[in-house]
């Protein structure tokens, strides 16, 4: 079994807000991070997926087609986009890194099992290089 990974990156705007609390509460929990007029990341996202090398190719996927389907169906609806405000699968939703990267695998996972026998291992999403979050799928 191979494990093999592919490196993508965006830059977006958002800040964290619970609309349930008041401004203060947002600030208090927040902090900078709550800024109202928005403050924007440079993130990396790593996905790697798992298999067996075909025989005929050596590939587990091609990685020019796993970028272009992350690019495609993740990276192009949130690069250069206000996480709040323009991403239809965050709405309603923290605009946290966990919050995003749960909302990436459900989009990645069945658009890789379309193309491959390989499958979705996991995703690592870099907010800054020092905050990361790693998600196996888990529940
Ligand atoms: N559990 C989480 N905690 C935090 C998240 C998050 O998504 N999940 N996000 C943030 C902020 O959005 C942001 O990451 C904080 O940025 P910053 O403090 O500037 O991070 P740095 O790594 O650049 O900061 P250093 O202090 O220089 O290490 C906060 N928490």
């Amino acid at each position: 079994m191979i494990y093999i990974s592919r490196q993508e990156h965006f830059n977006a705007a958002h800040k964290l807000h619970n609309p349930k609390w008041s401004d203060e509460r947002n600030q208090e929990v927040f902090g900078p991070c709550a800024n109202t007029n928005w403050h924007g990341h440079n993130y990396d996202l790593i996905v790697t997926v798992k298999g067996r090398p075909d025989p005929e190719t050596g590939f587990v996927i091609d990685l020019k087609e796993l970028s272009t389907l992350i690019r495609t169906h993740v990276i192009d609806q949130v690069d250069h986009k206000n996480l709040n405000l323009d991403v239809p699968f965050m709405t309603g939703q923290l605009a946290s890194t966990e919050n995003l990267v749960v909302a990436f695998w459900k989009i990645l996972q069945p658009e890789i099992e379309a193309i491959s026998p390989a499958r979705l291992h996991s995703l690592k999403l870099y907010e800054t290089p020092r905050n990361f979050v790693e998600y196996f799928g888990e529940e």
